[in-house]
């Protein structure tokens, strides 16, 4: 991918996408990263090898992808100040905010942008990423081709052609690391209870998580036969899912999706008054 990109923002999400996208191997010299401070840029330079800059209309000039990295609450005052810029380059933006829809942000750049509103997650950084993407009626075939190349050299891609269908994605997998981050903590604490030490219980549930979601991938079988293959009749592991089943397991997850996509929605009705 020849492609200048720049990324406004330079915290968690676009140093994960960045570090993916120079080990799939885009040329770290055709990828910029703005912050205001450079105390902060310092050593993303250093270690990335990226340009790096404090200047976001600067950094804009010449890119052919601007990826919108920053928080949701401050993407209206850093769209103010790309504005003029991008009226006149027109690059391909791509938002990775959570919430704020396309029509406001398209707004916020003075109108008639190709844009795409990309909801990714933080294994971007290890190439298991996984994206949903949604493109407004100004975004070309060959832009569209671009932003999938770009999400998927750190990852896997899913269009969809309804934007509100962002909110789902959000729930789905731009906020689910965090779930499987928690099981892991909680399934090693419960095992330190059980008399394993700390390191040993982490090695084990993180490698678990790892095959059996190795194991969905690849497999032919859905998650419930998976899950029965584990479950001998009358074994430990039935045990364990019918103490999950009585929590009402199912219901906790249902519950904590809906609230997370509830709350892209919240934000985009806080942030996106035109
Ligand atoms: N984290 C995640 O898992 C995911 C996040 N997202 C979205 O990604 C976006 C960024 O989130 P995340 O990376 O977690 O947030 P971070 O706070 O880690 O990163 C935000 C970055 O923006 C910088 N910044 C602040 N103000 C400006 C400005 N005026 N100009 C340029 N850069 C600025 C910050 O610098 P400083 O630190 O100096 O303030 C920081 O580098 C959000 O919109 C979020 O919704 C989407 C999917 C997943
Ligand atoms: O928590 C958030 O708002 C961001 C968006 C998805 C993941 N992190």
């Amino acid at each position: 991918m020849a492609s200048r990109i720049t990324f406004i923002g330079a915290g968690n999400m676009a140093t994960a996408i960045i570090g993916g996208l120079i080990d799939s191997g885009v040329a770290p010299t055709n990828l910029t990263a703005t912050a205001p401070n450079s105390s902060e840029l310092a050593p993303i330079k250093e270690r990335l090898g990226i340009h790096t800059q404090t200047d976001n209309s600067a950094a804009v000039s010449g890119a052919d992808v601007v990826v919108l990295a920053v928080k949701p609450q401050i993407m209206r005052v850093v769209c103010e100040e790309l504005k003029d810029t991008i009226q006149q380059t027109r690059p391909l933006v791509i938002s990775i905010a959570a919430g704020l829809d396309a029509a406001t942000i398209d707004q916020w750049l003075g109108g008639n942008n190709a844009l795409v509103r990309c909801m990714p997650n933080t294994p971007s950084l290890v190439g298991c990423g996984a994206s949903g993407l949604y493109a407004n009626s100004a975004v070309s075939e060959a832009q569209r081709t671009l932003a999938t190349q770009l999400m998927e050299a750190v990852g896997i891609v899913e269009w969809v052609e309804d934007e509100s269908l962002l909110a789902a994605v959000t729930a789905v997998s731009g906020s689910a690391p965090a779930y499987f981050f928690l099981m892991l903590e909680a399934m090693e604490e419960a095992a330190v209870a059980q008399g394993l030490s700390a390191d040993t219980a982490r090695r084990l549930a993180i490698q678990t998580a790892l095959g059996a979601a190795t194991m969905a991938q690849q497999s032919d079988k859905d998650p419930a036969t998976l899950k029965q293959n584990v479950m001998s009749p009358g074994g430990t592991t039935e045990r364990a899912i019918q103490h999950m089943e009585e929590a009402h397991l199912r219901t906790i997850v249902a519950d904590a999706m809906q609230a997370c996509a509830k709350r892209a929605q919240e934000m985009a009705q806080e942030l996106g008054s035109h």
